[in-house]
Order: C-alpha cells, then structure tokens, then sequence
C-alpha cells in the first residue's frame, strides 16, 4: 500500500507546563515545538511531534535546527518518491547524518499514515500486543526536599508505578536519603542528564545503599566508554539515555558492559524503525528497555505508548497522563492513567483525535509544503 505523501502542514506550537520542570542543565516551562500533518493521496492524515526544545541542553538539537532539517532536506526527500513502507523512511533520511529529532518527526507522522491506511493501531502496524502499560513519573529538581517529598507522596498516591526523581550534584545523597525515610519501598530511580565524572566515583557508590532501580545518564552525553568503568564500580544497575543515538550505540554499550537498562526516547533514536530495533536486539541480549519522554504532548505521547507495546518495554516508563504536563493537551481524549496504567488506544493510527480547538489555540506558526509538480 504505497503511500504518495500529497502534503506536509507544519504547526508550531507554544504550550505552558503546568510547573517548570528543573533538571542538572536547567528549568523549562514553555514548550515550542511543532506539530507535523502529513496528508496522503486518500485524504488520511498521519500526524507526528518533534521534541526538540529551544536551547540545545538536552542533546545538539533546537526548534530551529529540527525546522531547518525538515524544510530544507528531509521534506525534500519524503517528496522525492513514493513510500511502500514507514521502515524505508529512516534509509531514505541516511543521507543526512545525525538530527534524529527532525527525522523521527517526520517518520511519526509516516508510520501513522501507514496505520491508518491499514486501518491498524499504531501499536498493531508496529508489532506490539500490550492492550494497557505500566507508567512511571519523572519528578524535576525541587525548590526543598519538602517539596520534593510531596510530590512523590502526590503521584504515588495517584498510583504511579515508579518515581524517577532528578539528581545533581548537591541534591543528591542527603536528598534521597531523605526521600528512602519517607518512602522506604516505592520502586525509585534517579537521572543525573551527565551531571557527574568520573572523579565523582566515591559519591555516586554511596547511591548503592538506596535500592534504587537504576541510575539514568550519570556521566557524560556522549560517553559509552566511561560508563562501564563506573559501572563496574557499581552495584545499581546504569540506564543510559543521551549517549544512545542508534541501534549502534545500544550494541556498543552493551558489548561494553556500559549499561544494564536502555531508556528508548523515539526523537532521541531517529524514529519508530530505530526504536522497534533497539527492543528487538535488546531483546537477545537481556536488556530491560523504558519508554522515556521530553514533555510530550499527545501526539508525541500517542507515538509513545505505541512503542511501549512492544516485548521488551518491561519497565515503567516516563509516558505519564497528559494532566501531569498541561491544562489542557492537544488530543481528544486526553491520555488518563489508572492504577498506575494508560490503556492502549484502540482507533486506527495513534488513536487520539486532534483537539483543534485547543491546537489553534496554541498554534503561532503554520507552513504548508506541497511536492514540485
Ligand atoms: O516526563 C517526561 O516527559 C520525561 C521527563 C524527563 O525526565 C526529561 C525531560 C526533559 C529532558 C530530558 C529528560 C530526561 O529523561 O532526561
Ligand atoms: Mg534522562
């Protein structure tokens, strides 16, 4: 079922979290992205999100260079020849190195046309079976430990299945030490986004004695090499994040003993094709993989319980509801967690409507581009 992509609607957006969201690199409480509409030769529309942000904190990656990439070379390229299928995208876009964020928006919105076009869920077309997933949260770097403190009480109460909390130096040992009094049993993580080195082995081994699950990205975003040394020092398993740009990251950091745990970010690994690879090798080799985020909204949240259908997503994720983030999200329904699941949508595509409405309302920039010819 070729698909003849007939036009491309890019939507930027402008959305306002409900708090900041504090990291070690930073706070951010807007969210500028844009929202890609990609409409075939039957009139279904695919729809897909980026998740770059402003500032390139995260990884090199801003609204600027994701916009640049898609207008100038990947929308160029989808318009260059019919597509049989969603898993040619990423061959079609290898000419272009690295900007896997502006390729996995534009390859979301592929695989959504092709789900609908078989009248599929997105899960299905991408081989998952999960009819509902297991869904953490993500807690940013609080004003006090106070703060911190009821926070987790909030969302643990509201059932969240684990509590991934943000570490830095200085809000790190005494912090979670605090968080295992109040809290001696819920299942805890910590994501440190490359705030250590090395030199820091003597602090990070005292992470050992709080159970933690993992420690997400301790050292440097693009470091493999140095992870598996600290990881042989460690008893809590590492979960790395930024360092994992491909199929061929996840297989050096394995090889390497770098990691025991692959947070799988869709915008982070290029796209969907990429992401059903990573389980599937992980998958061989034992290694547990989450669905992590980027403060999503539901379009990028919709692609991100797709893919958390798939075998080896075995650990809760970041894919919390949609009221965790914003007022009101762009989707109809809003995703909605209960006891600690969001069930697995089960319209064609990604299984959301478009709230219009509420889209328009955040909308400050449309552009339409239409094949030569
Ligand atoms: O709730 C989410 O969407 C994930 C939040 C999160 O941890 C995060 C948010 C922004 C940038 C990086 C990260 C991260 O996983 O490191
Ligand atoms: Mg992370």
């Amino acid at each position: 079922m070729t698909i003849y992509i007939k036009e491309i609607i890019l939507h930027r957006l402008r959305m306002t979290l409900n708090d900041p969201f504090s990291t070690s690199f930073g706070t951010m409480q807007e969210k500028d992205f844009f929202v890609i509409e990609m409409i075939d030769q039957d009139g279904h529309r695919g729809y897909g999100e980026s998740v770059a942000f402003t500032s390139p904190w995260y990884t090199e990656e801003t609204v600027k260079t994701v916009e640049h990439m898609m207008e100038d070379f990947l929308i160029p390229l989808l318009f260059e020849a019919p597509i049989e299928h969603p898993n040619d995208v990423t061959r079609r876009f290898s000419s272009i190195k690295r900007n896997t964020m502006a390729k996995a928006a534009l390859e979301g919105a592929v695989w959504d046309l092709h789900a609908k076009r078989h009248n599929q869920t997105l899960a299905e077309s991408l081989g998952g079976s999960k009819k509902e997933i297991d869904v953490g949260v993500s807690i940013g770097v609080q004003p006090t430990v106070k703060d911190l403190l009821s926070t987790i009480e909030k969302y643990a109460t509201e059932g969240y299945k684990r509590i991934k909390m943000k570490i830095k130096p200085g809000w790190d040992i005494d912090v979670i030490k605090e968080v295992r009094r109040q809290f001696p049993d819920i299942p805890l993580m910590v994501d440190a986004n490359s705030a250590y080195t090395l030199q820091d082995i003597e602090r990070l081994k005292k992470l050992d004695e709080y159970n933690l699950m993992m420690i997400e990205q301790p050292l440097g975003h693009d470091d493999i090499m140095e992870h598996a040394k600290l990881q042989q020092k460690l008893q809590t398993p590492i979960c790395l994040d930024e360092s994992i740009y491909s199929l061929n990251d996840a297989k050096m950091a394995i090889e390497l003993g770098s990691c025991k745990v692959i947070n799988v970010k869709v915008g982070r690994v290029g796209g969907l094709t990429e992401s059903k690879k990573i389980n599937d090798y992980c998958k061989q080799h034992n290694i547990p993989v989450w669905c992590g985020g980027m403060l999503d909204a539901g379009i990028g949240r919709a692609h991100n319980i797709a893919i958390t259908t798939l075998d080896q997503f075995v650990l809760p994720g970041d894919t919390s509801a949609s009221d965790r983030y914003w007022k009101k999200d762009i989707i109809e329904p809003e995703v909605t967690m209960d006891n600690g699941v969001i069930k697995v949508p089960t319209k064609p595509g990604i299984g959301y409507d478009i709230n219009w409405s509420a889209l328009e309302e955040y909308r400050i920039e449309k552009r339409i581009f239409k094949p030569k010819r």
